[in-house]
């Protein structure tokens, strides 16, 4: 077996897992994730990405120790994630979009008490840190407010912040998107963004929003069935499965389809042409530039860009594969 490198932040080796699941009255295994092989060094920014049921969830709990592999071997930040685990959770942080590591009933602040303790961070490291999370997350309006009563993008920027308070090196999050409206999204994606930028920090997401990916991640690993189906850099997969990205505009009155409008294409006409939608290759203009020759023809009130469809990335891949 290999020696894992000491500088990698993860590094697997034919790690896979089986689950024995009832099917009828049969038992069968399910390979939920199987052979990966992967490296990610400190400060990359890797986006994990796959249709449901993949294998995500599964990489993600044996990287953390909550899953022990049924093959293979990981370690995280140089850790063997099951026998380290307590000293492992000093060196990451976890955000599960769907599930809380706050205390349901209590303030905010109360909650990154805790942690800090748990943590063992001096009074100056968790003033500090605190501090600075409460200013970058904007959490000022809502510390005394009890978990329960925060809205949902209020929520995950205290779940990032109390998964953030340490000061791990790899954060991995899980879905931290979900359900976010466009504001809330914006504002934490540009909070990892820097916070990458300040301290270093590794990010590993998985995520079903193509705009997480393109915004925060320079290496995508796309899994299907367990199977690692693509490494590599963003461009690399827009050119492998096609950078198609719709904009759809509502417009003030009734119009004629909007063929024509260069580099896109006219895919559909909703209303007697009051929405429509307009196919455009992101590799070749922006949708700022499609935006502007269709407001030159028309009042446009409102838009939209569709990103792409996870499910959709995953079945081009296989396509392109094919036909290689
Ligand atoms: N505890 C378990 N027992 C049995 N099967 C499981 C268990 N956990 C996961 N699986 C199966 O393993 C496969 C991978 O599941 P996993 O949750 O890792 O996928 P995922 O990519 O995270 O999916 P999603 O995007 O829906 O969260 C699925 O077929 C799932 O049904």
């Amino acid at each position: 077996m290999s020696t894992p490198s000491t500088d990698a932040i993860v590094e697997t080796a034919g790690l896979t897992r089986e689950f024995r699941v009832r099917d009828g009255l049969r038992r069968r295994t399910v390979t939920a994730v199987d052979d990966l092989s992967v490296r990610i060094a400190p400060g990359e920014a890797v986006g994990y990405i796959g249709a449901n049921g993949a294998g995500k969830s599964t990489t993600i709990k044996m990287l953390c120790g909550i899953l022990v592999p049924s093959r293979g071997s990981a370690t995280t930040c140089g850790l063997r994630p099951v026998p380290d685990r307590r000293r492992l959770a000093r060196e990451i942080g976890v955000v599960f979009g769907q599930r809380s590591q706050l205390w349901w009933d209590l303030p905010v602040r109360e909650s990154f008490r805790i942690l800090a303790a748990i943590h063992a961070l001096s009074s100056t490291e968790e003033r500090q840190r605190t501090d600075e999370l409460v200013e970058r997350l904007e959490l000022a309006g809502f510390l005394a407010t009890p978990v329960r009563q925060l809205s949902l993008g209020q929520r995950m920027r205290a779940e990032v912040a109390a998964a953030l308070l340490h000061s791990p090196r790899l954060v991995i999050l899980d879905e931290p998107t979900i359900g976010l409206d466009v504001l809330s999204k914006q504002r934490l994606r540009e909070f990892l963004i820097e916070e990458r930028r300040t301290h270093g920090t590794t990010l590993l997401l998985t995520t079903h929003d193509m705009g997480d990916v393109e915004r925060l991640c320079d290496r995508v690993l796309v899994i299907d069935h367990g199977r690692l189906l693509y490494d590599g850099g963003l461009p690399g997969l827009s050119r492998t499965v096609g950078a198609e990205r719709v904009l759809v505009v509502d417009l003030a009155e009734p119009t004629d389809d909007l063929t024509g409008i260069p580099e896109s294409r006219h895919l559909q006409s909703e209303g007697g042409g009051l929405r429509q939608r307009l196919a455009f290759d992101a590799e070749a203009t922006t949708a700022a530039r499609v935006l502007a020759a269709v407001s030159g023809r028309v009042d446009v009130l409102d838009l939209t860009v569709e990103e792409p469809e996870i499910e959709d990335v995953v079945r081009r891949i296989y396509a392109a594969r094919r036909r290689a």
